[in-house]
């Protein structure tokens, strides 16, 4: 049986359901067409796949607001065909990873129905947060939503019920043992079903503080910041119930598998607060996306990169590092422009997109190289770009919606994934029609099939990358020592027997004469490392 730590240098790749292959036809992906898409994964060389929400979901939030815990999406499948893309994922030798969605789920769930149909003070209430308003028609607190105005809904008896995402999301009330008890049971209907973890949605917001205070006002708007005591972030309660679901992960100890994992999704910062998360009788990983977040300069980086692995390691935790996923803008569009604005979605800004293939490049051998586990989401190895100009008609994040059409959301980086032909759906899909979120008819360049057969491609330095990383003892989990004597602008990090030095400074700089292993940009004339791209060095 393969070891039980292989949590902790694993490659991860991030599957989007509704985006990544759609089996049969009707523009929307599926858990059959992630199936046939098996032998192109295990071929790419990743260690496990992470899949989005797959429940039965009215997709008010792209599944996120899950209406069945222990079911399919019909618009996705079957438990049938969940349980067939289970075995053969296994049999490839590759591991799966769900979603799970504690803190809320679809106003569609039967038991939040039940709750608006059994009135004021009814134990059905009592699994949400329901409560009566203040004085003047004030909902209980100030809080915000996430995707815009209040966290609070008011129904026809005038109670409120909370909401910390979209109305159609009510927020789980976690101090009722009847919520801890079904969730208990959801992990043991997913693991029974041969499932090697989960990773966590929000991990950071099941507990709220009981006494409900108002949050702080910044500009006059109530906070959005998860400062130390927020009252629906970060609150002691929520690392009992980690250590709860720890423990039944544990106890999958003695079957093939071995013990199960959980992974957190927690946008926490600093890195101190977060490594509370994965102390060893919590959650084992937490992604860190301190990196995603960081500016491409070497001096933000390495600070980024060790003050997130001195807090993971103290509490015997690995790092895990991504560089994509749903909720953000595609790395090569962030690199490709002035990064601070980049992140917010805030409408079309200049992208030079071949500065940003070029970094995200240098930036996928970085990520590859550092010690711990490694996310790839699905596009990131085909260089896709943000797709920022969507017709206002198709955008489905409730962002678009809740921001009165001011911020577009996150669809740009759900455009279905372009696997072969000319035009659109590039065999996302059989038949002709454009799938779910229209593909750019410019990304015939970008299909799986082209890079296939391009030595030079984004996906064939991903597959080397990850063959290299497979085979090469210095590399998965470990510790790094920066060298010394960089240049400014140069990141230079050593681990045993392998360099990877990465120029982000606006020179070319000379290669050392060590072997060189891969490069994520040809050597230019002299060897030497062109601007915005990684050398790994065999020392
Ligand atoms: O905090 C979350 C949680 O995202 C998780 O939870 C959200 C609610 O379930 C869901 O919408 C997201 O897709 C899921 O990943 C995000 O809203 C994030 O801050 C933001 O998108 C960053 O740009
Ligand atoms: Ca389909």
């Amino acid at each position: 049986r393969p070891a039980d730590d292989w949590w902790r240098s694993a490659v991860v790749y991030q599957v989007y359901p509704r985006s990544f292959a759609d089996a049969n036809g009707d523009g929307t992906g599926d858990v059959n067409g992630i199936r046939a898409r098996l032998p192109y994964l295990a071929d790419l060389g990743i260690d496990a796949i992470w899949i989005s929400p797959w429940y039965p979901s009215p997709l008010l939030d792209g599944g996120y607001d899950v209406s069945d815990y222990r079911d399919i999406n019909p618009e996705f499948g079957t438990l049938a065909d969940a349980d067939a893309l289970i075995a053969e994922a296994h049999a490839l030798g590759l591991r799966i990873l769900i979603d799970l969605v504690p803190n809320h789920c679809s106003w569609e769930h039967p038991w939040f129905k039940a709750a608006l149909a059994a009135g004021k003070g009814s134990p059905e209430r009592d699994l949400f947060w329901f409560r009566d308003g203040k004085e003047g028609g004030l909902p209980p607190t100030n809080w915000p939503a996430a995707f815009g105005g209040g966290a609070w809904q008011q129904i026809d008896d005038g109670q409120w019920y909370l909401h910390l995402f979209d109305i159609s999301q009510p927020d789980w009330n976690w101090d009722n043992p009847a919520v801890i008890e079904e969730f208990d049971a959801i992990l043991r209907f997913w693991f029974d079903r041969g499932i090697d973890g989960f990773r966590i949605d929000v991990a950071d917001s099941m507990a709220k503080d009981p006494a409900l205070p108002d949050v702080p006002l910044h500009n006059g708007e109530p906070t959005r910041e998860k400062y130390v005591g927020n009252p629906f972030y970060d609150q002691p309660g929520v690392h009992t119930i980690h250590q709860r679901w720890r423990a039944i992960a544990d106890e999958y100890a003695d079957t093939p598998q071995g013990p199960r994992v959980f992974v957190a999704e927690a946008w926490l910062s600093p890195a101190e607060r977060l490594a509370q998360y994965v102390r060893s009788n919590e959650l084992h990983s937490a992604f860190n996306f301190d990196v995603l977040q960081c500016a491409w300069d070497a001096k933000e980086l390495r600070q980024v990169i060790d003050h997130t692995t001195e807090n993971l390691w103290a509490v015997g935790a690995p790092a895990t590092w991504v560089l994509s996923n749903h909720d953000t803008i595609r790395h090569r569009t962030r690199y490709g422009r002035d990064q601070r604005d980049a992140l917010e979605g805030a409408g079309v800004v200049p992208t030079d997109l071949e500065l940003g293939r070029r970094r995200a490049r240098a930036a996928a051998l970085l990520e590859l190289a550092l010690p711990g586990g490694a996310y790839v989401y699905q596009g990131d190895e085909l260089a896709l770009p943000e797709v920022e100009d969507l017709p206002e008609d198709v955008l489905d994040d409730p962002t678009w919606e809740r921001s009165g059409h001011t911020v577009r959301g996150r669809d740009g980086c759900r455009v279905p994934i372009p696997w072969s032909g000319s035009e659109p759906p590039f065999g996302f899909g059989p038949g002709t029609d454009q799938p779910w979120l229209p593909q750019p008819a410019d990304w015939s360049a970008l299909t799986a099939e082209t890079q296939a057969n391009d030595p030079g491609s984004h996906l064939n330095l991903y597959k080397a990358a990850l063959r290299i990383r497979r085979s090469h003892p210095a590399l998965g989990e470990g510790r790094l020592t920066w060298d010394d004597e960089t240049p400014a602008g140069v990141l230079s990090f050593t681990r045993d027997s392998f360099r990877c030095l990465v120029n982000l400074s606006d020179a070319p700089i000379p290669l050392p004469p060590h072997q060189q292993i891969l490069l994520s940009s040809e050597p230019l004339t002299g060897n030497h490392l062109p601007v915005d791209a990684t050398a790994w060095l065999q020392l």
